[in-house]
């Protein structure tokens, strides 16, 4: 059997009081590609940051590749992509230099840059289709390109496991297909995803399992579900940043 990468038992989160996650208990096996679904505000985000232990359990317990998130210093064994902050974030940096520093953890500060880490800068380029755009200010790319970077950037680290929230949300179509293609590369060579999405596009096929958050809760935990209303229609594959309030319009459970 595959081990454990991601263990959630009964966790529960409560900002000033208010509980945002209940009882939540979910596990990600080495190898899995697993969607994180469910309405705004549902507590997906809470979720992601709670397993990497950004927010604090008020109960239960997460582990990571086997030990508690409180103890985890092996930071390097994952990516982390969060929730995009938006074009014109005003960073000179270049494209490359945005995902080099993806190597910092590896390499250290003050160390030099080596071949590896070169190597490691170029592929992850490659697997996103930003090499021709290498040198460029990322200020002037667009915000699916933008996306992509920061995705190359999480992978230029060479993590086991990759945690995305909402890398696709609001991104072109092109920029989809190419995360998708990264994604599947990362997986292929034995990579872990966990990810949240509101709608799945060209993801759908590499997810192998789907989580789906209703208020705070976990009310799916399987099979990918189809998509209910109008998003059941052929060819619906258009983004929506702002879903309906109640998550089970969108993904019948
Ligand atoms: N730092 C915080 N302090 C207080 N309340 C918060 C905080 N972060 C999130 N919340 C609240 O917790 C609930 C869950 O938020 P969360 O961001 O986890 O949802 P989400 O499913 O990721 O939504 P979205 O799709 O909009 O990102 C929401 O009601 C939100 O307003």
């Amino acid at each position: 059997m595959s081990p454990t990468v991601i263990e959630v038992q009964h966790g529960t989160v409560a900002y000033d009081g208010r509980p945002v996650l209940r009882d939540v208990s979910v596990a990600v096996t080495a190898g899995e590609v697993v969607a994180v679904l469910g309405a705004n505000g549902s507590g997906k985000s809470t979720l992601i940051r709670t397993i990497l232990g950004l927010t604090p359990l008020t109960g239960g317990a997460v582990r990571l590749f086997g030990t508690p998130v409180r103890r985890f210093r092996q930071w390097r064994r994952i990516g982390y992509v969060p929730q995009r902050i938006g074009a014109g974030s005003g960073v000179p940096a270049t494209v490359a230099e945005v995902v080099a520093s993806g190597r910092l953890a590896r390499r250290g500060v003050l160390r030099p840059a080596r071949a590896a880490d070169r190597e490691a800068v170029a592929a992850a380029l490659h697997a996103v289709g930003l090499t021709d755009r290498a040198g460029d200010p990322v200020a002037t790319l667009s915000g699916g390109q933008q996306q992509r970077t920061l995705i190359a950037r999480a992978l230029a680290g060479q993590p086991e496991l990759l945690v995305l929230d909402e890398p696709t949300a609001g991104v072109d179509a092109a920029s989809q297909q190419a995360f998708a293609d990264a994604l599947r590369g990362f997986v292929d060579g034995g990579g872990t995803v966990l990810l949240v999405a509101h709608e799945l596009g060209p993801l759908a096929p590499l997810i192998s399992r789907a989580v789906v958050v209703h208020h705070g809760e976990i009310a799916h935990d399987g099979a990918v579900p189809s998509p209910a209303g109008h998003h059941a229609e052929p060819g619906h594959d258009h983004v929506h940043p702002h879903a309906p309030s109640d998550s089970s319009r969108m993904w019948s459970a």
